[in-house]
């Protein structure tokens, strides 16, 4: 039995996540787990919400919320989305706890002791009236190259020019609205990565089967320009893990936080922590995920993420491990994505374009988007949701192919042999070669879900749905019954089973249909078919079923373009 550790990457706090989101990092993170543990490995699946930084501060000041109860809120949201998703957590943690604000602080001591990290100076504005320095976002004024008079510490959104908050004209706070600014000087403490440019290179060297779009972008980030820089890992706000060296304080460094990319991925390892607390385990059981030494040795760790995470995760989160000098996991496969675009734009967290997770429960269950998500995942490019697609690809894959095939079959049965598996004889030429085609395709699906090919396995799986088509369609069982009965019975065994044995197969992508397909066939076995001649004898002469309820609706054009109506604008 492996073991396999999983973490998706973090989804950040400031609202409802899309669904670009979705297929960017947790739900094929999901199949990946839920696919492990079908085959019977020991899984820890672990997600946390990333809650640090300025985002957080400016949504929670727009709800009206003290930022650590907007955090608390909008965490238990997710995670009741999540849930309702079927993101199969073995915890959803937050970045904002205990034993994140502990391992953080003790990272940067290790990468302190260690000489990695130095303190730089840096001029920044200065709030009178609120007390603080306001960062880049902080700060609005008027643009010094175009007039506008709007424009941010970080940019000017009316002629595009990249500014920094000094660069304003009659700057103002945006928390107090105060123009009682003044430069300082203020130190900020950075992470020597440019130290560790050879070390992180020839460990990406090792790594021959990862995806070319992370190798590409870790090379890219290694080697362009000036190679990689040193990244400040500090910030003066109020929300965040407190610069400490451990446990002690940190001179010059008071008042000051870890910048979020530096304490959100060392959450992964928190989450573990906060996974062993929550279940009442002791540090021993979290530490044999995460510490060499500790039992981890056997681990694979596998990440998931969108592009734009990838350098953070290549890079920075290694050189804060290795730079620790400490025996933690480092990860073994990165399985990084490209975007999903939204009928012809992209998705948008702060415009509020597309669909978001919520809404897409509002008006289908998740399976239905599970398929279609994960069946178009962009793995090689940008791929684009559009609701022609959806409809196509619901309807043709869910409810024609293996909906039908549940529906007929059960349906069959019942009206011809009753609600029971009916005697008939051996399995003869036809079902043999059913099996010796089911055969190589399970195989080629468990490869394909090996290397984490979403996009092949869901085609494999929707060809292992279509065989079972195919053979109920020429075996025509409903013909063979005026001529030859025990035939016709044999057939509609193999029928059965079938279902028994699409269930399985079909759980990492659609699990709620699989446990109503299993609830039907009235069993709890949910072995994976090693040998698929033995897994098509699973329910014997006399078993009892029941006809599901329909699987899959089909979707209307009027259902259609009432929701391509709904979802055209942008959400409030
Ligand atoms: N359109 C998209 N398609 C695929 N993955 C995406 C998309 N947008 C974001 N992601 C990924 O979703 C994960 C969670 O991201 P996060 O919550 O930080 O949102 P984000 O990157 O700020 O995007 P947005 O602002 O659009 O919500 C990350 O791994 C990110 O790379
Ligand atoms: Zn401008």
């Amino acid at each position: 039995m492996a073991r396999i550790l999983i973490t998706s990457a973090l989804p950040y706090i400031n609202g409802i996540k899309h669904l670009g989101n979705l297929i960017g990092s947790q739900l094929p993170a999901d199949l990946y787990a839920r696919y492990n543990r079908g085959r019977g490995n020991e899984v820890m699946f672990l997600c946390a919400t990333d809650e640090h930084g300025t985002p957080a501060e400016l949504a929670a000041a727009k709800a009206n919320q003290p930022v650590a109860d907007y955090c608390a809120d909008m965490q238990k949201v997710q995670t009741d989305i999540a849930n309702r998703f079927g993101l199969s957590f073995d915890h959803f943690g937050r970045s904002s706890s205990p034993q994140n604000h502990k391992l953080t602080q003790h990272f940067a001591s290790k990468l302190a002791d260690a000489g990695l990290i130095t303190e730089v100076a840096d001029r920044q504005v200065y709030s009178n009236a609120d007390g603080r320095f306001l960062p880049d976002r902080y700060v609005e004024g008027t643009c010094p190259n175009c007039g506008y008079d709007g424009a941010r510490g970080d940019q000017c959104e009316e002629c595009t020019k990249q500014l920094d908050p000094t660069d304003l004209i009659n700057p103002r706070s945006t928390i107090s609205g105060s123009t009682d600014l003044e430069v300082r000087e203020t130190k900020h403490l950075f992470l020597r990565q440019s130290a560790m440019r050879d070390q992180l290179d020839q460990w990406i060297d090792s790594k021959s089967d990862w995806p070319i779009l992370t190798t590409s972008i870790a090379k890219k980030w290694l080697h362009d320009g000036d190679g990689l820089q040193d990244r400040g890992i500090t910030r003066d706000l109020d929300w965040g893990v407190p610069v400490k060296k451990g446990d002690a304080d940190w001179p010059g460094m008071e008042g000051k936080v870890f910048y979020v990319w530096f304490d959100a991925p060392i959450e992964y390892i928190a989450c573990a922590n906060e996974w062993a607390e929550a279940n009442g385990k002791s540090d021993a059981d979290w530490e044999r995920w995460w510490r060499t030494d500790k039992g981890a040795d056997d681990v694979k760790y596998v990440q998931f993420m969108g592009k734009d995470n990838v350098p953070f995760h290549t890079l920075s989160f290694p050189a804060t491990i290795l730079g620790s000098g400490e025996p933690w996991k480092l990860v073994d496969h990165l399985k990084s994505f490209n975007y999903l675009n939204y009928d012809g734009g992209q998705f948008s967290t702060s415009k509020g374009r597309g669909v978001f997770m919520d809404q897409a429960l509002e008006i289908l269950p998740a399976d239905y988007w599970r398929w279609w998500l994960l069946s178009h995942a962009p793995e090689s490019s940008d791929s684009e949701f559009t609701w022609e697609n959806f409809q196509q690809s619901v309807n043709k894959d869910l409810a024609d192919v293996l909906g039908n095939f549940v529906s007929r079959i059960t349906k069959f049965c019942r009206s011809k042999f009753g609600e029971a598996i009916p005697e008939g004889g051996e399995y003869g030429e036809q079902e043999q070669a059913l099996i010796a085609e089911l055969t190589t395709r399970i195989r080629a699906y468990e490869g394909h879900m090996e290397a984490m090919e979403i996009r092949k396995s869901a085609q494999e799986l929707r060809a292992i749905w279509v065989a079972g088509n195919e053979y109920l369609q020429s075996a025509a069982p409903w013909s063979t019954f005026k001529s030859d009965p025990e035939k016709a019975a044999t057939q509609v065994r193999m029928g059965l089973n079938l279902i028994r044995l699409y269930a399985v197969l079909s759980a990492p992508f659609i699990p709620t249909a699989t446990a109503s397909m299993l609830s039907a066939m009235d069993t709890l076995n949910t072995s994976w078919p090693d040998d698929v001649a033995e897994a098509l004898n699973a329910l014997q002469v006399g078993h009892e079923f029941s006809v599901p309820e329909v699987l899959f609706a089909k979707i209307t054009d009027d259902q259609r373009e009432e929701w391509q109506q709904r979802f055209s604008g942008v959400r409030d």
